[in-house]
């Protein structure tokens, strides 16, 4: 049988144990009696408790709450967190405040009125079991920031000079508190380097947030980043908070920054100028303090000519910008970032990683990569996975042909019917099909994720679930 909770009652008389026990189990209430402090110590040592309901004095003659405060104290020695209710018929301001300083969290007094005795309870358990929610909100959000912190430790490589520039660029803005913008073709690391400037910033403490800005419909704009009032508009049941209000005190990651709804934009724009805004259906004015770190694959300064985007808000963004080179003009990286690829997915399938062939790594330096680290990605994956041999060959790539070298007389592969089939024999995933349709399409839009998206019927947030990109 489910109760609403285990709670321990002490008290040396055993008329009021009885009626106590009573009214709590009749409210569905698990209780326990004990008449001594050291017999409620004992309990507290055998079981949890989610709530303690404990009289002041013990022996007949005292009436000093002496004894009850001592127990107070040794039951905070055991137990921080579970709630504490004192009773006593010695009801002074006096007695109720020092009990409070020795650690319970609320007092009544004897005799008590039922309602008020089960609303105290009631309370208590409820305030109990949000601070245990919290806390462990807390530290699983520390466990993830953890996460992804090693993640970053070991996983970025920068072999070539041009990525040894950019991450000594990425290195030094870090420290500071600029707002970045990171360009660069999909799958160039964009996202990964703006978790990495948050994770190596004073600001590391605190979350990063980030947000997708080609996910966010129009019309839920504001209430995704600014948050809503209970009540603000029709499904608005409760209170929501804001992307920006749980970015307080860290960074706020704006991810395919391009895509924000135009209309949106002078929003967008007076919170970063003034770090300020209002819930939807508020009129309470928050100040936020964020670091901002935007990305996008689109041109913003042809964005502003072609007005899609505000030049004040491009102005406001871009303080530092910084350009993420495509993997085509940075190949001495193609290899290592290859290599660890295979280690990872290896090691997922409690494999060891297989050797790359001479050949293999030839034809992946040759390759252009239209979709970048991520398309090389799953390239590996697909590879180790499928690979019957010792090592990796070039035709366990299943790279099209057309790049593949020392393979005359290519047609044009490119299309879905020899997608991803590799000249071993080897099919590829129905999963492994469509990324690599996804990452056709994008490149063949030149990063534009609207119109790829709109070419291959799909709503621009059910294409970005299949590219297995965030949405947030
Ligand atoms: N230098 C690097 N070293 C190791 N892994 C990398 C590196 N750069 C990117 N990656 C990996 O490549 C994948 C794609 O990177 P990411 O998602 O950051 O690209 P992006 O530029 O943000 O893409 P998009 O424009 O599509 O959002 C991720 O799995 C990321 O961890």
């Amino acid at each position: 049988m489910s109760t609403l909770g285990k709670i321990l009652l002490v008290d040396d008389d055993n008329d009021i144990l009885s009626a106590l026990k009573m009214l709590l189990v009749s409210e569905g209430y698990q209780v326990s009696l004990t008449q001594t402090p050291a017999a409620a110590l004992a309990a507290q040592n055998r079981e949890n408790f989610d709530l303690i309901l404990m009289d002041l004095n013990y022996s007949l003659d005292t009436t000093s709450g002496e004894e009850g405060l001592a127990l107070i104290e040794a039951i905070r020695k055991a137990d921080d967190e579970v709630p504490v209710v004192v009773m006593t018929g010695w009801g002074t301001i006096e007695v109720a405040v020092s009990t409070m300083q020795n650690g319970a969290n609320d007092f009544i007094q004897k005799p008590w009125e039922n309602d008020r005795l089960l609303a105290i309870i009631n309370n208590q358990l409820k305030l109990a079991s949000s601070q245990q929610q919290s806390k462990k909100l807390t530290r699983q959000n520390q466990l993830l920031q953890q996460e992804v912190n090693d993640d970053l430790g070991g996983d970025i490589i920068a072999h070539s000079q041009a990525m040894q520039q950019v991450l000594a660029m990425i290195n030094q803005v870090a420290l500071s508190d600029a707002s970045v913008l990171l360009t660069g073709e999909n799958g160039t690391g964009k996202s990964l380097f703006a978790r990495y400037i948050h994770a190596h910033s004073p600001r590391s403490h605190a979350p990063q947030i980030s947000v997708n800005m080609g996910a966010v419909t129009e019309s839920l704009f504001e209430s995704e980043m600014f948050g809503h009032t209970k009540g603000a508009f029709t499904d608005a049941k409760s209170t929501r908070i804001g992307r920006f209000e749980l970015a307080d005190g860290g960074s706020l990651f704006l991810d395919e920054i391009a895509n924000t709804p135009y209309s949106q934009q002078g929003k967008l724009l007076r919170v970063l100028e003034d770090r300020e805004f209002e819930k939807v259906g508020g009129n309470k004015t928050q100040q936020v303090d964020i670091r901002l770190i935007c990305a996008t694959n689109a041109d913003l300064s042809q964005a502003v000519e072609q007005q899609t985007f505000r030049k004040d808000l491009l102005y406001r963004i871009n303080t530092i910008a910084i350009e993420i080179p495509p993997l085509r003009n940075r190949r001495e990286d193609i290899v290592p970032l290859a290599r660890s690829f295979l280690t990872r997915t290896a090691a997922k399938y409690g494999k060891a990683p297989l050797p790359l062939s001479l050949a293999a790594q030839e034809a992946l330096t040759a390759y252009d990569w239209p979709g970048n680290i991520r398309e090389l990605h799953h390239v590996m994956e697909r590879a180790q996975i499928l690979s019957q041999g010792e090592e990796i060959n070039p035709q366990a790539l299943g790279l099209p042909s057309t790049q593949a070298p020392a393979k005359p007389q290519s047609q044009d592969t490119s299309t879905p019917a020899t997608l991803g089939q590799g000249k071993d024999g080897n099919l590829a995933t129905l999963a492994s099909l469509e990324l690599e349709i996804l990452e056709q399409r994008l490149s063949h839009f030149n990063g534009n994720a609207v119109k790829a998206a709109k070419s291959l019927g799909l709503s621009r947030s059910a294409f970005y679930r299949r590219l297995g990109k965030s949405e947030q």
